[in-house]
């Protein structure tokens, strides 16, 4: 798949800076960052279409397309593929945004890395608890997005 002539999926829900605090010995980002990052976002997502508190139960299918380096604008999508009675599949992207100027690579946008990130609504013990029944059972190859209300796609 070549991600590099592709656009974003999903909505951006977050958008935060690589520092150098995040690199790992070669002097790229952490894998571990990445993964974080894509959890905090999709947790958003997750937490968006709960209406409440929601855990992350699975993370699958990552693939490391390319490298983050320090400076690199970092830029998480999200979108839902399905909902069940109390998980949310969530599809998440890390798209880079170059916005340094050094080797002429200012203005680039790619993806680097994908996943498919699982949550549970939970109550307040912890315990699955049910979606609100109008948002249960979506499935994005067969549901309109609108189905989930989200405030915004
Ligand atoms: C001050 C606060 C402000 C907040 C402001 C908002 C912030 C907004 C952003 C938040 C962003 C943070 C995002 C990070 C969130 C963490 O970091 S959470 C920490 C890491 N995760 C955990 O500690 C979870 C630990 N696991 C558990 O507690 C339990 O396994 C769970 C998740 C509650 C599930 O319990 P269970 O008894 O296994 O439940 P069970 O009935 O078998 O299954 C429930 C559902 O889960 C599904 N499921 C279970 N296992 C799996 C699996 N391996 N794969 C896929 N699905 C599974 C089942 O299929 C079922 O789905 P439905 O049929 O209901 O749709």
């Amino acid at each position: 798949m070549n991600k590099e002539t592709e656009s974003p999926k999903g909505q951006l829900v977050l958008r935060t800076l690589a520092m150098p605090s995040d690199t790992n010995p070669h002097g790229h980002i952490f894998g571990g960052w990445i993964m974080s990052q894509m959890d905090v976002g999709g947790g958003i997502l997750a937490q968006e279409i709960a209406r409440g508190r929601i855990v992350t139960v699975n993370a699958s299918s990552i693939t490391f397309h390319k490298p983050a380096m320090v400076g690199d604008v970092v830029c998480c999508y999200a979108r839902c593929l399905k909902t069940g009675t109390s998980s949310i599949t969530i599809a998440i992207e890390i798209w880079v945004k170059k916005i340094s100027d050094s080797g002429n690579s200012l203005g680039q946008r790619y993806c680097i890395t994908d996943a498919i990130y699982t949550y549970v609504s939970v109550d307040k013990h912890n315990k699955p608890r049910p979606l609100a029944e109008q948002f249960q059972n979506f499935n994005c190859e067969t549901d309109d997005i609108s189905k989930l209300a989200l405030s915004h796609t």
